[in-house]
């Protein structure tokens, strides 16, 4: 059985074991569970919704939030406030309880357009702490510290959802439906290119926005899903309750509720059910130990962390691998043979001999500095453009600007015949635009796998919609994804690394998965960043093969590149940089021939021949 069918299994019957709860006592006879242990548990189903809900902002968008509580705060009033003073159903009140939040979680997300980290942490506790100052002195709004009592016991389809008669556990299973939704949905994000992009936007942000990705949307995206999940808990909160005030909501409930993602393991499946469990377990026993309440439970997290600094799951999800250790793909020789595996991965453009790239009087400057200057180039389609120079010379600046990582300061670019003017770089790649980076920038904590499907990420069709109830759509874009993906490792010759971690992965063959993420892309123009630094003699002989394979078969080609070898074995055309100007453009052996090109190369009256700066 593997192991994600045992997640689905555990799952099941843990649903089990709490829908049984309620009537455990009529079955032996005890007077247990009584409505208090029932709502306890009817308040960590709440909670673990809600850490669900973290766990995607934390654990996959890598954006920490240190004010979930204000938007669980948020849904409990949103849903008492409507219920209260304007008489909606109880389906109306939840209904606004998940969009209001889902709305200020779309709010909340701008910042990170500028911060992340520990900035982006500071500005959602001030967030939290002015929401809470707002609930405690808009005293004629939210009743102030006496709060807003007295709200109707909810109903669904005509049907009293509270307790009545003592057997009424209709509120109780309510609660644990949308558990088990919110489980399905975390799982469905997760496992899909929504999760995928949130993982690669945490972990490579420039990779990401290469790769096509709207970091600004995604991320937007995350903390609306997570901040409606806290919206729904704080809704079902109110209903069972029948009661709230700002006391619930403060930084300490956002504190807990982050300590119970981490506890877990963020970014786990299991992690936020795992979390809560335990840390709202050990608070009610905790409550025993008086005055030592606080430092009882400080104490077993630092212990729990220490040992286990991946969270609970997290660190236990290693264990099969430590206990069985299986042995990691040894590398293979070469790359295989590029022939007809090409065709099938990259397909066959006939845009050749149209300029699909035009610089014209680009210039860029960093302040006083200027790195690229007043710059004209032509790039036609199905050529192996070089870009050369000294250290300095403005190459890479130059990629970044046609690549939209940097904003030219005069001059356009017109890229496949249309002018761009301040494209971003993920509109770029949509368009046809791919690159790898001078230092791969590879998802480091993702598979070799999912690095390449990121890569596929604009060419998927299917919507939320589809992608959560997985509609067939879904599967089949998944499915050809995929197929093509693993067709790409096998062309680079990484099939047998698809499931390990792209961290992992030796030097050379860190190069090889980024230029098969960029070729997921089908890019029409590909921009390659030193892609030979650090390779063998052998790997470079096999990179200089790719290239040629794909120019042959229409894709334009940049390189920038300083092996001097590469360079004349494989370009059409070369354009040769220094302190930002051109100062040769032309064919291989043009260039070789230009006095300036060896002048800037090996300063005045050197040899004059580039095969010597091999
Ligand atoms: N973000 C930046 N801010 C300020 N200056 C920069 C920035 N990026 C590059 N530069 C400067 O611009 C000039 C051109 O740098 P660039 O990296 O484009 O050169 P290069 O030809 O790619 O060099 P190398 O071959 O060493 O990679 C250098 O003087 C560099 O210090």
């Amino acid at each position: 059985m593997n192991a994600h069918r045992a997640g689905w299994l555990a799952l099941l019957l843990l649903a089990a074991i709490i829908a049984g709860f309620p009537w455990y006592g009529d079955l032996t006879g005890e007077r247990f569970p009584t409505s208090y242990e029932l709502r306890l548990v009817m308040r960590a189903m709440i909670f673990a919704i809600v850490v669900i809900g973290l766990n995607l902002l934390v654990g996959l968008a890598g954006l920490v939030s240190l004010g979930q509580a204000a938007l669980y705060g948020l849904g409990a009033h949103v849903a008492a406030l409507l219920s209260l003073r304007a008489g909606f159903s109880f389906a109306e009140s939840m209904a606004f309880a998940i969009l209001i939040p889902a709305m200020m979680g779309a709010v909340l997300a701008f910042p990170t357009v500028r911060v992340r980290g520990v900035y982006l942490a500071v500005i959602t506790i001030a967030f939290g702490l002015i929401f809470v100052n707002i609930l405690r002195e808009w005293v004629s709004f939210t009743g102030g510290a006496s709060g807003l009592a007295g709200i109707p016991r909810p109903t669904l389809f005509g049907e009293p959802l509270m307790a009545v008669r003592r057997t009424n556990f209709n509120y109780y299973y309510l609660i644990l439906l949308c558990l088990l939704l919110a489980v399905w949905a975390q799982y469905a994000i997760t496992y899909s290119r929504y999760g995928r992009a949130m993982r690669a936007a945490a972990q490579s942000e420039n990779a990401a926005r290469a790769l096509g990705i709207n970091v600004v949307a995604i991320r937007t995206m995350a903390f609306s899903i997570s901040a409606g999940f806290a919206g729904l808990g704080g809704g079902l909160f109110a209903n069972l309750a029948l009661f709230v005030n700002y006391e619930t909501f403060t930084f300490t409930t956002s504190i807990e509720l982050l300590l119970m993602v981490i506890l877990g393991g963020s970014g786990t499946m299991a992690g936020p059910l795992v979390g809560t469990t335990v840390l709202f377990t050990a608070t009610q026993f905790l409550q025993g130990l008086g005055q030592w309440q606080t430092f009882g439970y400080g104490l077993l997290l630092a212990v729990v962390l220490f040992a286990m600094p991946q969270g609970i799951v997290g660190s236990l999800g290693r264990l099969p691998a430590w206990l069985w250790t299986k042995p990691s793909p040894r590398a293979t020789g070469g790359w295989p043979n590029w022939g007809t595996g090409l065709e099938a991965v990259v397909g066959r453009s006939d845009a050749r001999g149209q300029a699909t790239l035009l610089a014209e009087g680009v210039t860029l400057r960093f302040g006083g500095l200027t790195a690229v200057n007043t710059v004209n180039m032509e790039v036609r389609a199905g050529t192996v453009h070089a870009l050369i120079g000294p250290n300095g010379a403005g190459k890479s600046s130059l990629l970044n600007v046609i690549s939209g990582f940097y904003r030219a300061t005069e001059g356009r670019v017109t890229l496949f015949g249309e002018r761009l003017r301040d494209a971003p770089p993920y509109a770029l790649a949509r368009l046809g635009v791919a690159r790898s980076f001078q230092n791969t920038e590879l998802f480091s904590q993702m598979t070799v796998l999912e690095n390449v499907l990121v890569g596929a990420h604009p060419h998927f069709r299917a919507t939320f919609a589809e992608t959560l109830l997985r509609l067939p759509r879904f599967h089949r874009e998944e499915r050809a994804a995929r197929a093509e993906a693993l067709r790409l490792l096998e062309f680079v010759g990484m099939s047998e690394f698809a499931d390990e971690a792209a961290g992992n992965l030796p030097f050379g063959h860190q190069r090889r998965l980024e230029i098969a993420r960029a070729l997921a892309l089908r890019p029409k123009l590909l921009l390659l960043d030193e892609p030979a630094a650090g390779l063998t003699h052998g790997e470079i002989e096999d990179l200089i093969a790719l290239i040629r394979g794909l120019a042959d078969r229409g894709m334009t080609v940049i390189l920038v590149e300083h092996h001097v070898d590469m360079i004349m074995a494989v370009s059409d055309r070369v354009t040769v940089l220094d302190y930002g100007e051109v100062i040769a453009d032309g064919t291989v052996a043009e260039v070789q021939a230009n006095p300036k090109v060896i002048e800037a190369y090996f300063g005045q009256g050197a040899t004059p021949s580039l095969e010597a700066a091999k």
